[in-house]
């Protein structure tokens, strides 16, 4: 992980070289950004310096449209629905993906949740690196977003415990307005992301590998692996963070093991399909190729 290949360095470390595209997909509160936040963490990047970088996270947040003003007076009033494709700028999401994977250096918006705007004069230098992860709500909605990924992964969190955990974050009046109406909705109706029926799901958009609340993990083609005692393949599936926080280590440490792995080959070879990793052992194997068409 330390050393650099050394293409990387006759490239200058960037120009010319395809980041492999991550799109972590889930509820609002699923544990997206968790999950990335870990898979930084286990590859020693969360504290390096934004351009020593290998891995990076974005945040499809990044990516709200500023509201206009009878928009944005809906918004107080609870009735903007912020989990609607409209409510994102998808070209501006589509224009950085592509400017990312041309391996260029991109300026990320930042979104102000107060004003619901843009910042006319702040934004998140992304530098380029080798491996983008992209986390939303919708990152799998827009059909030329998605098929930018080479990995599509979706983390599946019922919706009662991801309304308990909002509600630990937002006034309690405000997501009973908010959250019931419009996401829980949403959700229930299947019309975006759909985590009661993620085996649909993953036949839909071709998700790569479902990271399971607490403890199994599902392929796609393949029937969730549920356990009862939280184990599979002898490899403890779950880890209990403290906090009463637990996230499947399995699902994590295969999706580590999978970028470790790219980070450690030459850029331009390409990976084999998610599970086929050599390095991790009991990881099930999966039939047909990657999901991305190359
Ligand atoms: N596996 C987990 N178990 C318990 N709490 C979790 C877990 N994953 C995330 N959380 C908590 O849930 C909240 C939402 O998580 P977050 O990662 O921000 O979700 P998202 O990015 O999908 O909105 C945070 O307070 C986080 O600490
Ligand atoms: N101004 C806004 C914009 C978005 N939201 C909510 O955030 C959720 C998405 O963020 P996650 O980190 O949870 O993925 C989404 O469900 C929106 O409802 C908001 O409250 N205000």
């Amino acid at each position: 992980m330390s050393e650099k290949p050394a293409d990387y360095l006759a490239t200058n470390g960037f120009e010319s070289k395809t980041p492999f595209l991550i799109g972590v997909a889930g509820g609002t509160a699923s544990g997206k950004s968790t999950v990335c936040q870990r898979i930084m963490e286990k590859l020693g990047q969360q504290h390096k310096e934004q351009t020593e970088r290998r891995v990076v996270c974005i945040s499809q947040d990044s990516f709200y449209r500023t509201l206009t003003p009878s928009e944005r007076l809906r918004a107080e009033r609870g009735q903007f629905n912020f989990d609607h494709p409209d409510a994102f700028d998808d070209k501006k999401l589509l224009a950085i993906l592509k400017d990312i994977l041309a391996g260029k250096k991109v300026e990320v918006p930042e979104y102000d949740y107060i004003t619901n705007s843009i910042s006319p004069h702040r934004s998140h230098t992304i530098y380029p690196a080798d491996v983008v992860l992209i986390e939303g709500i919708l990152v799998f909605y827009f059909p030329e977003v998605r098929e930018l990924f080479h990995m599509k992964l979706f983390v599946d969190t019922d919706s009662d415990t991801r309304l308990a955990r909002r509600a630990d974050v937002v006034l309690i009046e405000g997501i009973l307005v908010f959250y019931f109406p419009e996401v829980r909705e949403l959700f229930h109706m299947k019309l975006f992301v759909d985590t009661d029926s993620d085996t649909r799901l993953a036949r839909r958009v071709a998700i790569d590998l479902i990271v399971h609340h607490i403890w199994d993990i599902m392929y796609k083609k393949r029937p969730a692996a549920k356990v009862a005692n939280g184990t599979c393949n002898g490899t403890h599936l779950e880890v209990d963070e403290g906090n009463g926080r637990r996230m499947s280590g399995m699902a994590i440490d295969l999706i580590v093991q999978h970028i470790s792995d790219y980070l450690r080959r030459s850029p331009v070879e390409k990976l084999p399909p998610l599970g086929m990793s050599s390095s991790v052992p009991g990881s099930p194997q999966r039939s047909g190729q990657s999901s991305r068409p190359h």
